[in-house]
């Protein structure tokens, strides 16, 4: 059985649009951070060293589903899981819904890299000690 992680966080007035439901950009924004707490969690962080090398994680592709409409105050539960581990990519999906209603899911695949200052980042194979600690977030198929 997988390991959870899950995060509630209320919508605020700044998330939402002129129809006052949250905004579809509030999600990502949300999305990102809920990725980075995660990280937090295991005791990384987004400038992360790993077997001595700086590495990040740009991403290569974001996409989200929208099922229903959530409102100021409202307080979404966002239940983070890794969908799929590549060789150098990781895909996330976070499932967000309100008192048990499904609000939106959203995909987020990033590459593990190196990281220059002089040149374009450089994608590396996952590190084994990084994919030992995210190995029992991974979503069974
Ligand atoms: C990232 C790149 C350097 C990769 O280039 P490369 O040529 O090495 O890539 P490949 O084509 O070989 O693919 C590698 C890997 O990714 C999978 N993949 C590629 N495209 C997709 C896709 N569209 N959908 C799904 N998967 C895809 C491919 O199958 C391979 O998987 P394997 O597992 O089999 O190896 C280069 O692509 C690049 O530089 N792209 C631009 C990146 C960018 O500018 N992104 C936007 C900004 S990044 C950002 O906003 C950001 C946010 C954060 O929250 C961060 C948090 C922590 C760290 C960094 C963050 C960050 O940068």
């Amino acid at each position: 059985m997988p390991q959870s992680f899950t995060r509630q966080r209320m919508v605020e007035f700044a998330d939402t649009d002129m129809a006052g439901i949250m905004h579809f950009a509030s999600f990502f924004h949300y999305m990102e951070s809920v990725e980075h707490e995660f990280f937090r969690s295991l005791g990384l962080s987004v400038y992360t060293q790993i077997e001595g090398k700086a590495i990040s994680f740009p991403r290569v592709a974001a996409k989200c589903d929208f099922k229903s409409p959530a409102k100021c105050e409202d307080v979404l539960d966002a239940n983070f899981k890794i969908l799929r581990l590549g060789r150098t990519s990781l895909t996330y999906q976070i499932d967000f819904s309100c008192e048990g209603r499904p609000v939106a899911t959203g995909e987020i695949t990033c590459v593990c890299c190196h990281i220059f200052h002089d040149r374009p980042p450089e994608s590396t194979p996952l590190p084994a000690d990084f994919v030992k600690l995210i190995e029992p977030f991974v979503a069974a198929d």
